[in-house]
């Protein structure tokens, strides 16, 4: 299932925050958004979800306007995890990552032995299974993040939206998050767009990188081009884009990877 975001113009309020903005992510492909706090990640994000108007263009998934869904359809076909969520607390953390399959029950009908089953394989995946019986109440904000992560992956969409997914992870769960995303999206095909403020982050893990500036796109850096040509070349252009956008006193290593990171065994 592919998205396509055709020249949207999206407002909060009265003040328009994206315009003639257009973007295309393929099945199997990661994008991260980054840009200055307040430049219009979450509303981006949330348009696409279903949840702010699109004030002019359109979003499709394949050929179908988002806008044209039923709840249902677009949460079997969308998952969206928000910045911050406004959850009963007082849930399970089971329960709670069970609920990610509510898409797909009618009204009458309870989960099966195969869907507790399936929690458990999340759990186990995200190493989350010691949290199974703790409530959200009881557990950090970075393990919260692991197990709104857990139900996201539960709902099984083809596209998933991620706001700031990494915010409050340390430094070993932020490359597990990611590890975790990129290896679902290759093994489920999805398209994946996240809001994601650490360049280093994005480009370990996107395949593409997408900068936001002044309402608009302010260029697209495709990372996923063969060859460390290619990649050198990629790295240039983002390390220019990002000077505009955050300013030209930023500095970066001249070779971006050779920053900390984290790899993944
Ligand atoms: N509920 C709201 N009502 C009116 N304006 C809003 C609302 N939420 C956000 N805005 C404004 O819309 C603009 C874009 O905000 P948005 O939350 O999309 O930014 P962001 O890029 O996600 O920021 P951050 O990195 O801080 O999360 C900002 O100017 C913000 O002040």
């Amino acid at each position: 299932m592919s998205l396509y975001i055709k020249n949207i113009k999206l407002k909060r309020g009265s003040n328009v925050v994206i315009e003639d903005f257009s973007l295309h992510i393929k099945q199997g492909e990661l994008v991260a958004v980054l840009g200055l706090n307040g430049i219009g990640k979450t509303t981006l994000i949330k348009a696409i979800a279903g949840l702010l108007p699109v004030v002019q263009g359109d979003i499709f998934l394949n050929n179908t306007p988002i806008s044209k869904m039923k709840p249902k359809e677009r949460a079997q076909n969308l998952a969206y995890m928000p910045q911050q969520m406004a959850y009963d607390l007082s849930y399970t953390v089971s329960d709670f990552i069970l609920m990610g399959i509510t898409p797909y029950l009618d009204f009458w009908q309870t989960p099966r032995r195969s869907d507790d089953e399936e929690v458990e394989k999340v759990l186990n995946a995200l190493n989350l299974s010691y949290l199974k019986a703790s409530r959200l109440s009881q557990i950090s904000g970075g393990e919260r993040q692991m197990v709104y992560l857990a139900r996201a992956l539960m709902q099984k969409a083809s596209v998933m939206l991620l706001d700031e997914p990494t915010a409050y992870l340390d430094f070993k769960r932020q490359h597990e998050f990611l590890h975790t995303l990129k290896k679902v999206k290759e093994q489920a095909n999805k398209a994946i767009l996240i809001a994601i403020h650490d360049p280093n982050l994005a480009l370990q893990y996107a395949d593409r990188i997408v900068i936001l500036h002044h309402k608009q796109m302010l260029g697209v850096v495709c990372l996923t081009e063969e060859g460390d040509k290619d990649r050198k070349e990629a790295k240039r252009v983002l390390i220019k884009l990002l000077k505009k956008a955050y300013g030209e006193e930023v500095e970066f290593n001249q070779d971006i990877e050779s920053s900390i990171l984290y790899r993944q065994k």
